[in-house]
């Protein structure tokens, strides 16, 4: 059975509550936040959510745990209608909201001690403060006063209450300290290796290449890819990226143009394209053309960051990808 599953969900957001009628004001354009999306996230993954802001991940977020109502389309998440069960979903569920808000007067181990009795369950608070790096003399602190960093860690020792079937992170390593984020990646996977299925949704592309089975990458409310990281790299046909420093102005469009590229990113006299493997000597040879210079370059083998900039950027969509493929 699949944890997660997504069939034809569409979420328009309608802004006429009436307001604007009353007011004798036109009404704002409706917004479709998501588009006809189907996937499914099998039991035990980490699935890594991406795209770019305003992509459709926070709505998808939210209409798992039935806080968005879809327009259209069927979800079922742990088994469980997403809307009509929505009570059993968030009971198996450990939620860490993007910008969690914690409750000023309480302490850091009476915020872990309400999710814990919210679940239902017996966890020691102190086991899972320590767990997420608190110490106890700062579980004993007022809330209000915790960082960034703290608060996110909090955050994430409250979703890990009643060992949850499903963890739904937003924006886990936000705020976090590098050594944050390495425990973070750390208990993922140990939540994982529990047989837990964790949906994580990240800007920071190291940490989801560092933790994620597969990804889904969002654009304009559609998935427009789905597999394992190196699932995507073969796809798009990018087996790695030309890091190139020119002299002159290179002829972008020509750079694209070249057979084997799927994407150029410009910065300054910097370039990076991805491109096949024997697409390397065109590419060079296209920058000379229009006049620059190659001063150096070198290889790299595609990040998840640049799969996502093709992806994103290069304006491909998986159906072209796969006729490209
Ligand atoms: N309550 C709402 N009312 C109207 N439009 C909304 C609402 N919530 C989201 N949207 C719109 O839906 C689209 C998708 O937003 P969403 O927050 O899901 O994106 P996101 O991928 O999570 O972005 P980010 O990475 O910036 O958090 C955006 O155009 C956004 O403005």
């Amino acid at each position: 059975m699949a944890a997660i599953e997504l069939n034809g969900v569409t979420k328009r957001f309608e802004d006429d509550d009436g307001v604007f009628e009353t007011l004798q004001l036109s009404s704002t354009p409706s917004v479709t936040a998501v588009n006809d999306l189907s996937f499914s996230v099998a039991e035990g993954e980490v699935f890594g959510f991406l795209g770019p802001n305003g992509a459709g991940k926070s709505t998808t977020i939210n209409m798992l745990l039935d806080f968005v109502r879809p327009t259209e389309g069927t979800i079922r998440v742990l088994g469980h209608d997403a809307q009509a069960e929505s009570v059993a979903v968030r009971r198996r569920t450990g939620v860490l909201p993007e910008g969690y808000d914690v409750y000023d007067r309480l302490t850091g181990r009476e915020h872990v001690e309400f999710a814990i009795q919210s679940k239902e369950a017996d966890d020691d608070p102190d086991e899972l403060l320590s767990r997420v790096g608190l110490d106890p003399e700062d579980a004993g602190r007022r809330a209000g006063g915790y960082s960034k960093g703290m608060t996110q860690r909090l955050a994430l020792a409250m979703a890990l209450a009643g060992s949850p079937d499903l963890l739904i992170l937003d924006e886990p390593s936000s705020g976090l300290d590098p050594a944050g984020a390495r425990e973070m990646r750390e208990i993922v996977r140990a939540e994982a290796e529990r047989g837990a299925t964790v949906f994580f949704s990240s800007h920071v592309l190291g940490q989801v290449e560092a933790v994620c089975d597969r990804v889904g990458i969002m654009r304009n409310g559609e998935l427009i890819a789905e597999d394992s990281i190196r699932g995507l790299r073969s796809r798009i046909g990018t087996d790695s990226v030309l890091r190139l420093d020119v002299d002159g102005n290179a002829d972008l469009a020509a750079v694209r143009n070249v057979e084997g590229v799927s994407s150029v990113d410009a910065d300054g006299e910097r370039l990076a394209v991805s491109c096949t493997d024997d697409a390397k000597t065109s590419v060079i040879e296209a920058i000379e053309a229009s006049g620059a210079t190659v001063a150096d370059f070198e290889t790299d083998t595609a990040s998840l960051e640049d799969i996502f900039i093709a992806y994103t950027e290069g304006g491909k969509t998986t159906e072209e990808t796969e006729v490209s493929a």
